[in-house]
């Protein structure tokens, strides 16, 4: 059955998920024989192959709203290894625009995944994809961080700045919008995800300063997105030789 959002019917079993559909476009780059299968709404999928491995990218639009309405439909089609590859803030100093995060587990701050179960639930990452993602970070001499991130649903509130405060001394590494849900949820359903993360905003910094730069395409945040497109690529790549095996 074609999904209603997402309009595919059949996906790959490895599938990325950044938040802003441009990036589809991006990872297509990175393919062999790559197509847009579709794009309706904020959700934008294409399907290619990376090393002769089935690929899958759909765009989750802004927000745990849209994301895990994209995880449920991309389930339904025969999803099971989720990557998300996004953008985020940072929460502490020591992390440069263009570093990655890789989130072993997230702050559920959304309200999306609230709707499916208690806050007491955790938001983790699934522990072969974090495993893969850190080991390929460290191959690649990617400057990356793993720990705790945080997902939030409002980017514009007055205490923005006091709460990124108060995050950083919790050792939170930085702020995005979806993974927490996508965790909860993928956790909740039975497949497997993981978050990566690229830095474009520094901590401390105006966040439509930092988003603005990103969107200006400067070179840090571009190299961050394409070291994060490679990264998860990789990652699934070596989890689909270890299926092969
Ligand atoms: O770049 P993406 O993947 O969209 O991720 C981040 O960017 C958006 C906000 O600008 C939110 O979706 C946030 O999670
Ligand atoms: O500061 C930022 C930048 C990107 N995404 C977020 O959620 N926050």
């Amino acid at each position: 059955m074609i999904q209603p959002h997402i309009q595919c019917e059949k996906v790959s079993k490895m599938v990325l998920l950044p938040g802003d559909p441009k990036r589809v476009d991006k990872v297509m780059t990175f393919l062999d024989d790559a197509k847009v299968i579709a794009n309706n709404r904020e959700f934008k999928s294409a399907i290619g192959k990376y090393k002769g491995m089935d690929i899958t990218i759909t765009s989750t639009g802004i927000g745990g709203a849209s994301a895990c309405i994209a995880m449920e439909e991309l389930i339904s089609c025969g999803a099971e290894y989720f990557v998300r590859i996004g953008s985020a803030g940072a929460a502490q100093e020591n992390i440069k625009i263009g570093d990655l995060i890789i989130s072993m587990a997230s702050v559920r701050e959304d309200g999306a995944s609230s709707m499916y179960i208690d806050k007491s639930y955790p938001a983790v990452a699934n522990y072969e994809i974090l495993e893969a993602l850190k080991k390929k970070a460290e191959e690649l001499k990617y400057d990356h961080h793993v720990g705790i991130t945080r997902s939030h649903d409002s980017f514009y509130i007055d205490n923005e700045i006091e709460l990124m405060q108060y995050w950083n001394k919790k050792n939170v590494l930085g702020s995005d919008m979806e993974t927490a849900t996508l965790y909860a949820i993928g956790a909740l359903r039975g497949v497997k995800v993981g978050s990566i993360l690229n830095n474009v905003v520094l901590y401390n910094n105006d966040v439509k300063d930092g988003v603005n730069e990103y969107v200006n395409e400067q070179d840090l945040a571009q190299r961050g997105e394409e070291r994060e497109i490679i990264l998860a690529l990789e990652a699934l790549y070596e989890i689909h030789k270890k299926d092969l095996a």
